[in-house]
């Protein structure tokens, strides 16, 4: 599956000046509910990426709200797995709301439309950690973190990008006076 092409076909591939979630700046913006809206192309991104954990037992698969609530659907459904996400808590983590609940021992695969710093997705896995969920691997449709994300278990993306990030004070965009963008 070519996912880049996918994320640009529907216009998902954005250019120009974007503050990311971790406060880091990018040239690049990968606005995943573009891509994701359709679904005939969200559940061949699910059926792809439940593929690479498909030797793994799991009975619940686990995204950060938003971007990983369809994500964790269409994943879900492709490993025959319920489908859960966790929600901002408003003290800075992530949380399970809606009633929905993890059995202690539940084995689970968490899922993240991109990953930077990984931080987000390891807000939903505390999450269900805490609930007794035992977590198996993690799983991403793009990977931006250049080989840094590390998360104790097997960590598989779709498409491995290697794209500029700056921190603020060091971004070349600012110092041109590029108008900076939240997406
Ligand atoms: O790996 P990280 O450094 O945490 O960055 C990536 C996160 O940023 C985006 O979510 P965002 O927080 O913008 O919210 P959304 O999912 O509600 O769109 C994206 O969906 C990832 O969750
Ligand atoms: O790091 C982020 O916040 C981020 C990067 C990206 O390419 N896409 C996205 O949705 N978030
Ligand atoms: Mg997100």
């Amino acid at each position: 599956m070519d996912v880049l092409e996918l994320y640009r076909r529907t216009g998902a591939l954005l250019e120009g000046h974007f503050l990311l979630r971790s406060g880091l700046h990018s040239p690049i913006f990968l606005q995943s509910a573009a891509l994701l809206q359709h679904p005939f192309y969200a559940e061949a991104v699910g059926e792809a990426l439940g593929k690479l954990f498909e030797d793994e037992k799991v009975d619940f698969v686990i995204g950060p709200a938003l971007g990983g609530v369809v994500l964790s659907f269409v994943v879900a459904k492709a490993l025959g797995a319920r489908a859960l996400f966790a929600e901002k808590d408003g003290q800075g983590g992530m949380t399970l709301r809606r009633g929905l609940t993890v059995n202690p021992g539940d084995r689970f695969l968490a899922v993240e439309d991109v990953v930077t710093t990984g931080e987000s997705v390891r807000k939903a896995i505390r999450a269900a950690e805490a609930r007794g969920g035992a977590l198996v691997g993690v799983g991403a449709i793009v990977d931006r973190s250049r080989g840094e994300a590390d998360f104790g278990v097997p960590f598989r993306a779709l498409l491995k990008l290697e794209v500029p990030q700056y921190l603020p004070e060091a971004c070349p965009l600012c110092r041109d006076g590029v108008p900076l963008e939240e997406v």
